[in-house]
């Protein structure tokens, strides 16, 4: 597969880990991962990270800024981690944010991950608020396999919240809103699942949208392994292609603090991480994201940490269908 570094302005960030030998058998992330710099030539399919350094979508929102020291931080998690396969990683680099430039953002990050997806990559975003789903969209709307070739395409979001805010200004708050919008302009309607919804952290207001969209939602309280892996089969089976977007305030605060609204219930992480899996090995995923990883809040890195070990799941089961 060739991939191609993307147009806008990213740059390949530095990856760290400890080092223990050369070569398959003491292999860790750090040590594979390629820069995306000019054209690479990977042997078979290959995940990219692309980064969104934003706090410009929490600011909007009320929230506790810091996420645009995410992507740095889960890449700094994810370096060690030991590789057991073939799976190859790549990394474009980030599109920061400056101060409340958030829309030129989003479209700089669209233009990356749909070029990126058009090469054939299971693209990884990395957040950054949960502005940056909106930004994921329009990459995924804008890829040819959205765009030219019509694929029925689903949004899945691992949340406490609808994120369906109907707000003037866009922001962390609103990007599902704006998608279902973007849609209907196009004659569409947004194919959009949440799982992890938490009843007292979302409004009547909230549910009611949530219920004139025609949304799909398994509340936090519902979540068994049963009843999760039903609804997410049953989403997937009407698609033909998904976006995976984990907000990582959807598991309990004592496993993601490093959030902007920390989740008192939360959705254990071996659900969280076998929904993934489920994900990843249908071979529908086109594009992830991991938003809302606020490292000046986290405890000892554990927060990112699991963001880390989520992507690390589905980067396994998507590359090695
Ligand atoms: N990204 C979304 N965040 C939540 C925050 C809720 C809260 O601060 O309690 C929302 O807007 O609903
Ligand atoms: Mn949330
Ligand atoms: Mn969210």
């Amino acid at each position: 597969m060739t991939l191609r570094a993307p147009s806008v302005d990213v740059s390949p960030q530095p990856w760290t880990g400890r080092y223990d030998g050369d070569g398959p058998a003491h292999a860790r992330h750090w040590q594979r991962v390629q820069a995306l710099t000019g054209a690479v030539e990977t042997d078979g399919r290959a995940a990219v990270v692309v980064g969104f350094a934003s706090d410009a979508g929490v600011a909007r929102n009320k929230g506790r800024v810091g996420a645009a020291a995410g992507p740095a931080a889960i890449r700094a998690a994810l370096g060690p981690l030991a590789v057991h396969d073939g799976r190859v990683l790549a990394d474009a680099g980030d599109v920061r944010v400056e101060d409340d430039a958030l829309e030129a953002g989003q479209a700089r990050f669209g233009a990356a991950v749909a070029s990126l997806i058009d090469d054939g990559a299971l693209t990884l975003g990395l957040g950054g608020g949960h502005e940056i789903a909106f930004a994921s969209y329009l990459g995924v709307a804008g890829s040819a396999r959205v765009a030219t070739e019509g694929a029925r395409w689903g949004v899945l979001n691992l949340d406490a919240h609808f994120d369906l805010r109907d707000e003037e200004n866009p922001s962390s708050g609103t990007p599902f809103l704006q998608m279902a919008r973007e849609e209907k302009a196009k004659g569409r309607e947004l194919n959009y699942a949440v799982l992890g919804i938490s009843r007292p952290n979302n409004t009547p207001v909230l549910f009611e949208e949530a219920d004139s969209l025609g949304v799909k939602y398994l509340l936090d309280e519902d979540c068994t392994r049963e009843a999760a892996e039903k609804f997410v089969a049953e989403f997937l089976d009407g698609l033909d292609a998904l976006y995976l977007t984990i907000d990582l305030d959807v598991m309990p605060a004592a496993v993601a603090p490093g959030v902007s609204a920390p989740a008192a219930y939360g959705v254990p992480l071996e659900l969280i991480n076998a929904v993934c899996r489920q994900v990843a090995a249908s071979g529908k995923l086109l594009h992830v994201d991991v938003a809302e990883l606020n490292p000046s809040f986290d405890i000892d890195g554990r927060t990112a940490k699991v963001a880390a070990r989520l992507l690390d799941t589905i980067v396994g089961a998507a590359l090695t269908v």
